[in-house]
């Protein structure tokens, strides 16, 4: 025991690589995660659980006990706190050297390109950070495009059902995620949304994830049936509060034996299967995907489409 902290094993990593080798020490279960990483010039040593190959040993301080931190949502190196304390914001701040910003909320996720205004309470003044999800990258402005991390688990489940070389388009894509997630087993993307900030975003994540398939488009998905006169064979509708009216682009959209998937928020079980079973469907699979307030969650219809 040292007065500063405790001696670990610790892995010296290059910093513009540290959030993404992070997520590969915790997936193995080697990352220590009572304690505070170490900054030192360009890198950061992360404290490990025990010796690894090119480990050193290293001095590492303790994190605050969690209970002394409020509530918070991480996304990227951004904090978002759900009250306006600036104390509370600054303490979660020192909390983790990943951090760059905490923010508050000051209105609901709204309007057609389902954002929120933010207000910045400690740190740097941005909205902009980069969210690391099964290796990729990805550019996020949370006050100006839609993004969330917690659909990661069910982005991993739909490019777990794609075969090598299918073709894709994604209606509601935001910065990419989906997109982006399942190009390396698409042949090709087509990566639709009608936020020309979530679309200039979603270019910067598809340089800095190097995929050569994916194809931003900025449009109206209602009007992708005109823009691409052909079928996809699966086509994500992540629109959850309002894509029924979408039901009819999406099956122009989508080829016989293909899949849509359609999300929804909803109360009961099934609520959205009558509108779904007035176009041609060949099998309808209903699951949730998490839940989003007391009583309603988030669902997704797998929809394999008729002839
Ligand atoms: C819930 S977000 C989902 C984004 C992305 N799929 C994700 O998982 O992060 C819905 C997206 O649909 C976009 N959008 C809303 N109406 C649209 C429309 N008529 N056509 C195309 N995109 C639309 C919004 O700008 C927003 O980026």
């Amino acid at each position: 025991m040292h007065a500063e902290g405790d001696e670990l094993w610790g892995l010296r990593v290059d910093k513009r690589r540290a959030e993404e080798m992070r997520q590969d020490l915790i997936g193995r279960g080697l990352l220590e995660r009572g304690y505070r990483p170490r900054s030192e010039g360009e890198s950061l040593l992360l404290p490990l659980t025990g010796e690894v190959p090119g480990a050193e040993r290293a001095v590492f301080t303790p994190f605050p006990p969690r209970e002394d931190l409020a509530r918070h949502e991480l996304v990227g190196g951004i904090a978002i706190l759900q009250e306006e304390d600036r104390a509370a914001a600054e303490r979660i701040l020192a909390s983790r050297p990943s951090l760059h910003t905490v923010v508050v909320p000051t209105g609901p996720v709204s309007g057609e390109f389902r954002t929120r205004a933010l207000k910045v309470l400690a740190g740097e003044p941005t909205t902009r950070t980069v969210v690391t999800e099964h290796g990729r990258r990805f550019a996020v402005d949370l006050a100006h495009a839609y993004f969330s991390a917690r659909l990661s688990t069910e982005r991993q489940r739909v490019h777990g059902l794609m075969a090598e070389g299918e073709e894709v388009c994604d209606m509601f894509a935001g910065v990419g995620p989906f997109a982006i997630a399942l190009s390396d087993r698409a042949s090709f993307v087509v990566a639709a949304d009608l936020n020309p900030a979530a679309v200039s975003l979603l270019c910067e994540n598809v340089r800095m994830n190097r995929c050569r398939n994916v194809l931003p488009v900025l449009a109206d998905a209602a009007h992708l049936p005109g823009v691409f006169p052909r079928t996809f064979d699966r086509v994500i509708m992540n629109l959850p509060m309002e894509s029924a009216q979408f039901l009819p682009a999406a099956f122009a959209l989508c080829r016989p034996g293909g899949t849509i998937h359609y999300y929804a928020l909803q109360e009961e079980e099934g609520a959205y299967l009558d509108r779904i079973r007035a176009f041609p469907v060949a099998s309808v699979a209903e699951r949730r995907v998490r839940s989003y307030s007391p009583g309603e969650w988030h669902a997704v219809y797998d929809i394999v489409v008729g002839e």
